[in-house]
């Protein structure tokens, strides 16, 4: 049985493919117009949530412990050629897990990366489609495992009534390039605020019409590629809400340098941002980093931490970090007091890792059980 926010989903779904009449629901925010319904989504849906929302884990790394192999330039976005139905299974281990938002396997899925690999630019643009109806098939199926008695009683009933929202994932024009400019935020001078705007423009626009609720613009590495999705949001007009996770090395500012409290202010400034938060960074720089945020931001904050292991590129293996023995879950209700309200996993995190969250704040389990990552 689907809950009342997954049937609006799917009305405002049709709505917004259909008719022009959402462009008529503005309200006067802030000194502009902005579109009520997207201003409001993320408050209405942690709402919903009971006030705190679940978001998945590790999907890229997640797909690989099914033995996906995603050793290539396109990553993740691989197997939505040669597996999709672990695409599939990833998302239904998250949702089983007690995730509220799946982010689909588009991270890395850029027209210019697929058409590199000889698919047709149609051909690439099915597929980025196809990363945002997997999900939407991954949720069906797992609202109808909960009406059909495949689980027990109390866990069926309370699945059944779990709200979930799709998030498009959208990486860095650094995860395309795939060398390694992901990881620093470095792009050298040729590389313009509009050349990035150039480069993300259609499948920001595609995603926005594929039905997600809302995109991810995941793993920001610097200041100019959040001003050119905050320009390109407003510019393309686009009409489903954003979030803007960036990462972070030191605690303090982004790969390229920059802080992240200016980051943070840029998506601060953007209408159409309504989380703000961090993700694929150690879980021991957290802590500060949403206080950093909650000084330029009201916005809801999401925190999505890697495992606290670090990758080594050339050896193409991730290696134990400073704390990768510590209990990532334990922080979780100390990201809380500190104003986060989205959480979960990014990067070599597991659905264990996503399901010890969702008992944190579900209050089940405050002191987190211990959690392995595993090898
Ligand atoms: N959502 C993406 C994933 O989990 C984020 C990758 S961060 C490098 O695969
Ligand atoms: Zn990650």
């Amino acid at each position: 049985m689907h809950n009342a926010f997954s049937r609006s989903k799917i009305t405002s779904h049709l709505r917004y493919s259909s008719t022009p009449s959402y462009r008529d629901v503005h309200t006067l925010f802030m000194g502009s117009l902005v579109k009520e319904e997207t201003s409001s989504l993320m408050t209405k849906f942690l709402e919903k949530c009971g006030g705190y929302a679940v978001v998945d884990g590790g999907f890229a790394t997640e797909l690989q412990r099914h033995g996906a192999d995603i050793n290539d330039p396109l990553w993740s976005a691989k197997c939505l050629i040669t597996s999709p139905h672990l695409v599939t299974k990833v998302h239904l281990d998250y949702l089983e897990s007690g995730a509220n938002i799946i982010i689909t396997a588009s991270y890395q899925a850029t027209i210019q990366g697929f058409v590199a690999k000889g698919l047709s630019v149609g051909e690439a643009e099915s597929l980025l489609r196809r990363s945002v109806e997997i999900a939407y098939e991954a949720r069906e199926i797992f609202y109808n495992r909960c009406t059909k008695g495949s689980w027990d009683f109390d866990y069926a009933g309370k699945a059944s009534g779990q709200p979930v929202l799709v998030a498009a994932s959208v990486g860095s024009y650094g995860a395309y390039l795939a060398d390694g400019s992901e990881y620093s935020g470095i792009y050298g001078d040729s590389v313009s605020k509009e050349t990035l705007k150039d480069f993300h423009r259609r499948r920001v626009q595609i995603l926005e019409k594929s039905g997600a609720d809302l995109i991810a613009f995941e793993a920001i590495p610097n200041k100019l590629e959040a001003e050119a999705y905050a320009d390109l949001l407003e510019e393309e007009e686009i009409d489903i809400p954003a979030w803007f996770s960036f990462t972070s090395k030191d605690g303090v500012s982004v790969p390229r340098g920059d802080s992240v409290v200016e980051c943070a202010k840029v998506a601060d400034s953007c209408k159409k941002v309504v989380a703000i938060g961090i993700n694929c960074t150690s879980p021991r720089f957290i802590h500060d980093l949403i206080i950093s945020l909650r000084q330029v931001t009201r916005k809801p904050i999401v925190v999505y931490p890697n495992s606290g292991e670090v990758y080594d590129g050339l050896n193409k293996k991730w290696i134990s970090g400073e704390e990768s023995e510590e209990d990532f879950v334990s922080y979780v209700s100390k990201w809380r007091d500190e104003g986060a309200s989205l959480f979960g996993g990014c990067c070599r995190t597991t659905p264990n890792t996503i399901r010890a969250i969702a008992k944190v704040l579900s209050g089940e389990c405050p002191a987190a059980s211990k959690i392995k990552f595993e090898q």
